[in-house]
């Protein structure tokens, strides 16, 4: 198989690279908060968030992550690993600057790329794991159960935490999430906005794995790709495929109406203010610290 062994990203000094003889990466102008190498020998691709200080999903690092996953399944990867640069974030979600007093262009084009890159990432043909190295709260969360595997760093936190600031979590969001925690679970859980610890995550299903470094969560989903080192790519895709299409389906089907139901729900006066107020406490605490 013909491997890419050149492909958007950036590298950056500040991530150890593990097999820095057996990778490769170009940089491009381009890829601003990504990093996107193919281990040589794998075949394996890793796709790195690195938008300090908390990778909060902007309209510009959704866009590269879907230009990498693009990339990786274009390219026949055997498979796509999503990490972070922090020691400390996975994700803190979508970027809440976007959402708080936005531009009316920026905002649906910031809502698109979200769905588009989910899309990308839900659908790809290839299997997919994350190494989950640090918080994932909402959009965090959405990344890692769009994929197939999760594995987790120990006392970080993950969830569906949308109605403590306020917001609503869209069904999308919600279905992923249902794939790999029981329906009682989710509920309560996405009601109340709950974060479960990296235990509690392991004990409900939402993550696979528990390890203790960024090394060895990348070796666990090295591993769950390679479990399929015996099976037809093809019928893999397919069969994946079956499991995901309806989600899928539904969000192409109603991208607009979506896009509608998001608007309408963050332009109300009652939503801005609790953002601006959830804001206001990040940035009290951030200067606490
Ligand atoms: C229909 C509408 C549906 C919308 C669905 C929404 C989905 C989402 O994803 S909404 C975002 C939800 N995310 C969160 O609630 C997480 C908020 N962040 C945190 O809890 C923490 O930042 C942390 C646990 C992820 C990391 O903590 P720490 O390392 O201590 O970093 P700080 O809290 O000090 O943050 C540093 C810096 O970053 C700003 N910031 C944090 N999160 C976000 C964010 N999601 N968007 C924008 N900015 C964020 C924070 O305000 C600090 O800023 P400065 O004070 O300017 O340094």
């Amino acid at each position: 198989m013909n491997i890419i062994r050149t492909v958007r990203s950036v590298a950056f000094s500040s991530i150890p690279n593990r097999t820095l003889s057996t990778t490769r990466s170009l940089s491009t102008p381009s890829a601003q908060y990504t990093a996107f190498e193919v281990n040589d020998k794998t075949g394996i691709a890793t796709l790195t968030l690195n938008r300090p200080p908390v990778n909060s999903l902007n309209l510009e690092l959704l866009t590269e992550m879907r230009n990498c996953l693009k990339d990786a399944e274009t390219n026949k990867c055997k498979g796509l690993i999503i990490t972070s640069s922090s020691n400390s974030v996975f994700t803190a979600g979508l970027d809440l600057l976007e959402m708080y007093q936005p531009q009316d262009e920026r905002v649906k084009s910031f809502w698109t790329a979200l769905q588009s890159m989910w899309m990308e990432l839900y659908g790809s043909k290839i299997p997919t794991a994350a190494a989950i190295n640090g918080h994932a709260p909402a959009g965090g969360c959405l990344i890692a159960t769009a994929c197939e595997y999760r594995v987790m760093l120990p006392n970080f936190t993950i969830g569906l935490n949308e109605t403590l600031i306020g917001i609503v979590a869209p069904k999308w969001f919600v279905s992923a999430f249902l794939n790999v925690v029981p329906r009682r679970v989710a509920e309560q859980a996405i009601t109340q906005g709950k974060l479960f610890t990296t235990a509690e995550a392991h004990n409900v299903g939402l993550v696979d794995d528990v390890v203790n470094t960024k090394e060895e969560a990348i070796a666990k989903c090295e591993q769950f790709i390679g479990s399929f080192k015996n099976v037809n790519p093809y019928a893999r895709a397919l069969t994946k495929q079956q499991f995901r299409i309806k989600e899928l389906q539904e969000l192409e089907q109603q991208r607009e109406k979506d896009l509608q139901i998001f608007l309408g729900l963050i332009m109300q006066p009652s939503v801005q203010k609790a953002m601006g107020i959830y804001l206001e406490g990040l940035k009290k605490k951030s200067k606490k610290q």
